[in-house]
């Protein structure tokens, strides 16, 4: 091959509708999806200068962090249900899709994107939201943008955008049993820390990433923002086209096979050359927990939580220090010794069907701890239905957890689902910042697996060890 390409660069080059040297580009995007809390003054914006949505047709609109995950229409909060009235009259007004509360199609944006097939391989995606980088999984440009930048979308179906640099996380060998996706990527983050993604599109390679489902790789891509990156994609393979096959927004028969071709032929070439290259042993990450305020704050289970000593410099002191002291933490106890009063398995790192199955394995004839309350919040409607169909929301019920309707819910606390002030939460979403949960909330990042042992023990506990037959 005469110059090979990554996948970043080969969906570049066919998107740019504008170059001008030293400049941002002019982008065109294939997909935008909308949800109510950073679309409103992105509509306003079109009504005063008069203009329309330029194409309703690659626009679909969602309702998912407002909206309650009981009793769908008692919405207390003034600010969530005018931001879902907005939503309503503004798809109306402009005539973007728009799946809302009580449609089948609802779900958290990143999960239903997926869902319905309108993610696919080689597309530019964006929304306005930092977690779109979920759709690289597929081998989609995929980012979250402004309220400005949503309007911009809206009116021109174009974003002006600088030419990112590459990065390749490659991720050797092979993920070990009871260790997931979110371990992977918090393993990544914890060990390369929160930044070193800035100014890059991630792609990830290597055994581990390859051999990872969908669900896994989203709950991979997902998280790339967390390490500061632009967007986190990886290259098309069988899983990805075998995910899509059937769905609802992607052709059938031969037209299927073709594009199928097309989607692996953007995988990036042999001998492709990336601005930067990390590399991580699979085999040496064990299940993560996070003990701080940031998502690099993660050790593996077995470990003890570090103390204020173990900052390398200053700076590492003091952030240890405020984060140990936010989390009601001492430092240098095991994190397995950490008990927690609430699980929340959901969120569009880890609500898929894949993860409630993972989670449910590890629930099935078990009960929920006395000092813990727990909630399953399914990413979607249809998969909160699927799970039905399979009696998983029965394994859940019966040990105890709470079934939900679809939503961000507790991942953003947005809602009516919040972590009281100074109680710990076991949580599958992607950020524990302060605060994150409710005000004063502790957030541990987990993987559903992880959730599901916490909620069951009542603390952390290796789920490679789990001896789910002696409660204890
Ligand atoms: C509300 C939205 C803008 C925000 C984001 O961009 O990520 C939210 O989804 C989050 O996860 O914090
Ligand atoms: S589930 Fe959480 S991270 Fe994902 S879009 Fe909603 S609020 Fe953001």
């Amino acid at each position: 091959m005469r110059n090979p390409k990554t996948i970043i660069e080969k969906i570049w080059e066919k998107h740019v509708v504008h170059h001008e040297e030293g400049k941002p580009d002019l982008l065109y995007i294939d997909l935008h999806l909308v949800h109510e809390v950073t679309s409103p003054q992105a509509f306003e914006g079109l009504r005063i200068n008069n203009r329309k949505v330029r194409r309703p047709d690659l626009t679909f609109a969602t309702m998912d962090h407002n909206v309650p995950t009981i009793h769908r229409n008692v919405i207390k909060d003034e600010v969530s249900k005018t931001q879902m009235e907005t939503l309503k009259t503004n798809c109306d007004e402009f005539g973007v899709p728009l799946a809302d509360i009580h449609h089948p199609d609802q779900g958290i944006v990143h999960v239903i994107g997926p869902e319905l097939g309108l993610t696919q391989p080689g597309k530019t995606i964006v929304c306005g939201d930092s977690h779109t980088s979920t759709h690289g999984a597929f081998g989609a440009l995929a980012f979250g943008i402004g309220t400005s930048e949503v309007e911009h979308v809206l009116a021109t179906q174009t974003i002006w955008q600088a030419k990112p640099k590459t990065l390749n996380v490659k991720v050797n060998g092979k993920l070990g049993t009871g260790v997931t996706a979110k371990d992977l990527i918090l393993a990544i983050i914890g060990k390369f820390g929160v930044k070193f993604g800035t100014g890059y599109v991630i792609e990830y390679t290597g055994e581990a990433v390859r051999n990872l489902s969908m669900e896994g790789r989203m709950t991979v891509c997902n998280m790339s923002i967390e390490a500061g990156a632009r967007a986190g994609l990886i290259s098309p393979d069988d899983t990805t086209v075998e995910f899509l096959r059937g769905r609802r927004h992607v052709p059938d028969g031969e037209a299927f096979e073709q594009l199928a071709e097309e989607w692996k032929a953007l995988a990036t070439d042999e001998g492709a050359i990336y601005d930067e290259v990390v590399e991580i042993n699979a085999e040496e990450i064990e299940p993560q927990v996070t003990w701080g305020t940031n998502p690099g704050m993660c050790i593996p289970v077995s470990a003890t939580v570090p103390t204020p000593e173990d900052g390398k410099n200053a700076i590492e002191t003091d952030e240890i220090k405020r984060a140990l002291e936010y989390m009601g933490l001492q430092g240098g106890e095991p994190i397995s010794s950490v008990s927690i009063e609430h699980v929340f398995i959901g969120s569009c790192t880890n609500s898929r069907l894949a993860d409630l199955r993972k989670a449910s394995e590890i629930v099935k004839g078990q009960k929920v701890n006395p000092g813990v309350r727990a909630i399953v919040v399914p990413g979607s409607h249809s998969v909160k239905a699927q799970a039905e169909t399979e009696g998983i929301d029965q394994i859940f019920k019966e040990a105890g957890f709470e079934w939900r309707d679809a939503g961000c819910s507790m991942c953003l606390a947005m809602n009516d689902d919040v972590v009281p002030e100074g109680e710990r939460c076991a949580s599958t979403s992607n950020r524990n910042f302060e605060g994150r949960q409710g005000t004063g909330a502790r957030t541990h990042l987990v993987s559903p697996e992880m959730a599901a042992a916490a909620a069951i023990k009542g603390h952390f506990v290796d789920v490679r060890h789990l001896s789910v037959a002696t409660p204890s």
